[in-house]
């Protein structure tokens, strides 16, 4: 490997670069990829590490439309029991029919007329549940604001996918349902980085794991969404039948019953719970960064603030006023730069006739090659010589041929034929409740003390630096989550 591998001359960990152990199991293990993968480039330069890629200049090459590198082995992890989703199928036909079949589902006239409806929804039972805490507090409430962002994303996605709320804002998730999600993800991560353990995990899961006993912890998972679907199918049939109301969307559920697997096969409820999974996790991260750079920066925050007041946001805020926040926009697209929900390289493996990367590296046919966005966003010679910092302004003071160029090198959402299906959701969704939230209420950290609610002594930024004035723990495995983000509200009004 060290010597006569097409690959030696790529720079990288030993261990790694002789076979002997997995730099990205350990990152999965670890939870530190973000940060470690920019640790390597920084010191190895644009190509390290069995094939890790930084240099803008290669997302055009790695994530093409014509003749698309495939998908490796690795999401394969992410898929359900029963097959394949979008996001995990491997084969480029397969997965041109899939998204052909589910994009109507995803279309832009379906998010204004249906999505935003249900997102509305959701933030009204969120709003009331943080006027709840507040009253509760007299006046003021001190709250992990993380988890309450938690349950109105997965209320929202349930309003989408299912017509209806999982009730985790009016109810709040007396059954741990939320964090065991987060933790199916991690181990999918670990599992993608070592695929010859996923038959065993399968096996084991058929064999030892009944999906219908939630007193078991991945059963409990299983049967609480099984439930879920059972009890709310019969009610959405029947409310459809009902009533034609805009908030009770059933269009995504009527797209998962139509979607058809390239064999033909209807989808599964497994890969419909995958959508649920999937869909409302990163809405949530995003939200969170996106509070944290905000008030964290008094000049950002008092400047949101005043569009905030100028624009007389209240809620509901519909998507066309949000979009008309100029400056709010160019804090969105900063978070996603600095902070994007998924900082894991997003594999693909070189198909025939191999690939000659920016005339310096060729790679064989079966070569894996990623390119992590979290690393890809602080590139200097994209984003400039302060790439590492958070300054919205970047967005909005360059002319329109190089706006275009950062764009085009913004990999939050993927890029190429396996960009994000969801990416227009996902905006609209943080576009109409976080300003809603900035206008609505006073929003400060909880300062850290021996006597106070966080979990950890210091926080940690998304660069994996532990600090005191960070409001959140950060862990960058496949997803880069924020945890123990305790803020004190209280109502502006
Ligand atoms: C801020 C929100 C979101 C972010 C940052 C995000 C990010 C991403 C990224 C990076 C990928 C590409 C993965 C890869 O190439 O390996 C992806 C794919 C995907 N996302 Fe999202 N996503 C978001 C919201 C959503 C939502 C709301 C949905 C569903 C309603 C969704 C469904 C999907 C699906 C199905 C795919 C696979 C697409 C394909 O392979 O054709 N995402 N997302």
């Amino acid at each position: 490997n060290l010597l006569f591998h097409p690959l030696a001359c790529i720079p990288g960990p030993l261990g790694s670069r002789t076979g002997l152990w997995s730099w990205k199991s350990t990152r999965a293990v670890k939870r530190d990829m973000g940060w470690k993968l920019l640790e390597f480039h920084k010191k190895y330069g644009h190509e390290a590490l069995l094939c890790s890629l930084s240099s803008p200049q290669a997302i055009s090459q790695i994530y093409r439309f014509k003749h698309p590198l495939k998908k490796t082995e690795f999401y394969d992890a992410l898929r359900d029991l029963d097959g394949p989703n979008l996001l995990s199928t491997l084969d480029n036909k397969s997965h041109a029919e899939m998204r052909r079949a589910e994009s109507a589902a995803y279309s832009l006239t379906k998010m204004q007329s249906e999505f935003e409806g249900s997102v509305q929804a959701a933030c009204g039972e969120f709003l009331a549940l943080l006027d709840r805490r507040i009253a509760a507090m007299e006046g003021k409430a001190t709250l992990d604001l993380g988890e309450a962002i938690q349950f109105f994303a997965m209320d929202a996605v349930g309003r989408m996918v299912l017509g209806k709320s999982f009730g985790l804002c009016a109810g709040e998730d007396r059954r741990g349902w939320v964090p065991l999600v987060e933790r199916i993800l991690e181990m999918s991560c670990f599992l993608g980085t070592q695929p010859f353990l996923l038959p065993f995990v399968r096996w084991a899961s058929r064999r030892f794991v009944d999906r219908t006993n939630p007193a078991t912890l991945p059963g409990f998972v299983f049967s609480s969404m099984e439930n879920r679907f059972e009890s709310q199918g019969a009610d959405m049939m029947y409310e459809a039948d009902r009533c034609s109301d805009r908030f009770n969307s059933d269009s995504f559920r009527e797209m998962f019953m139509q979607a058809k697997n390239a064999d033909g096969s209807v989808f599964s409820r497994d890969q419909v719970r995958a959508a649920v999974y999937v869909s409302s996790f990163f809405e949530e991260l995003t939200m969170r960064a996106m509070i944290r750079y905000i008030v964290g920066n008094g000049r950002i925050y008092d400047k949101v603030q005043a569009e905030i007041e100028s624009a007389l946001v209240v809620f509901p805020l519909s998507y066309e006023d949000a979009c008309k926040l100029v400056y709010f926009q160019a804090c969105l697209k900063e978070t996603l730069r600095l902070h994007p929900p998924i900082p894991w390289p997003l594999p693909r493996t070189v198909g025939v006739g191999g690939l000659l990367l920016s005339g310096n590296h060729y790679l064989a046919e079966g070569t894996q090659v990623s390119m992590s966005p979290f690393v890809v966003h602080r590139q200097i010679e994209a984003f400039g010589s302060d790439a590492g910092e958070f300054r919205p302004e970047r967005w909005l003071e360059v002319d329109e041929t190089h706006l275009l160029e950062m764009e085009r090198k913004l990999l939050a959402f993927g890029t190429g034929p396996r960009v994000c299906i969801g990416k227009n959701i996902g905006l609209m969704e943080v576009s109409v409740v976080v300003p809603v939230l900035l206008g609505r209420y006073r929003i400060g950290f909880t300062p850290r003390s021996p006597a106070g609610p966080h979990r950890y002594r210091l926080g940690r930024d998304v660069d994996g630096k532990g600090r005191n004035d960070v409001p959140y723990f950060v862990t960058s495995q496949w997803a880069s989550v924020q945890r123990d983000f305790w803020c004190d509200l209280a109502s502006r009004v």
